[in-house]
């Protein structure tokens, strides 16, 4: 379980010291599947990083299965359990794609074990398997590949920025599918972030964070129908056709 208390992010815009993250407490149960929504600029990426150690706790303390993880780095945190996938991933000029599956595997993968994860995707394996991690590589098979390098291995907890950002419809309901199998597996908890309609359809809980505080938090039922009601989150057809 993920136990979140009291947690608060600062930055310091031009010498003026801005809180991101204002004092939010929240739990993860094991297999739980949280979906993070809410406006734009709210907090929820900075909240994330947060998790992940990407970005430093001004305030406040994060306790996973019982060992109070705060002050570990990145690293320490992948260890202890935590895999992220970024809304905007990294490239890695030089390393190829199955170098990098097998990184985040922390294992030698075979190829028809990189294939099985790129496709579970939707990135046609043979295309990629050899292909440079650099910016050759389009924004949304960045995005596919990135959230494969975080499904290489199991996690106590895995969080996922925005994964339907730059990807087409296809690939979004393979994602989702992934998603689905996680989840119904109970293996893992999953933090989403997303203003998906059909991810957010898939959370056990909801959480609405807007100007860096919980707006709301709750089941599905609870919350989902206040989000549709106000037109909060987004459709993936109307979204491909341009609109919102
Ligand atoms: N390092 C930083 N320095 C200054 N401001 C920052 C920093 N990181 C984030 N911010 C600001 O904090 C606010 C929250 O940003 P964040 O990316 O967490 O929002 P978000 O809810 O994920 O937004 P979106 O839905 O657009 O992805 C924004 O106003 C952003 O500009």
């Amino acid at each position: 379980m993920l136990e979140v208390k009291n947690l608060t992010f600062k930055v310091d815009e031009n010498g003026v010291e801005r809180s991101i993250v204002k004092d939010i407490s929240f739990q993860v149960e094991d297999g739980e599947m949280l979906v993070i929504t809410g406006p734009n600029g709210g907090g929820k990426s900075s909240l994330a990083k947060v998790l992940m150690g990407i970005e430093d706790a001004d305030e406040g303390r994060i306790v996973l299965d019982g060992e109070d993880i705060t002050d570990y780095d990145i690293s320490h945190r992948a260890d202890a359990g935590i895999g992220f996938a970024f809304q905007q991933p990294p490239r890695f000029k030089g390393m190829t794609v199955d170098k990098l599956l097998s990184l985040a595997a922390g294992r030698p993968l075979t190829e028809p074990e990189c294939c099985k994860m790129l496709s579970g995707v939707g990135l046609c394996a043979r295309e990629y398997i050899k292909r440079e991690v650099d910016a050759t590589l389009s924004g949304g098979e960045m995005k596919r590949l990135e959230i494969a390098t975080v499904l290489a291995k199991p996690h106590k907890l895995c969080i996922f920025d925005e994964p339907e950002a730059g990807i087409d419809l296809w690939s979004f309901s393979m994602l989702v599918q992934q998603f689905e199998r996680i989840h119904k597996k109970k293996e893992e908890s999953l933090i989403l972030i997303s203003h998906q309609e059909r991810i957010i359809q898939m959370a056990d809980r909801i959480m609405v964070i807007e100007d860096g505080k919980i707006g709301a938090i709750g089941t599905r039922d609870e919350i989902l129908p206040n989000l549709l009601s106000e037109g909060q989150c987004a459709c993936m057809d109307r979204q491909q056709e341009g609109g919102n």
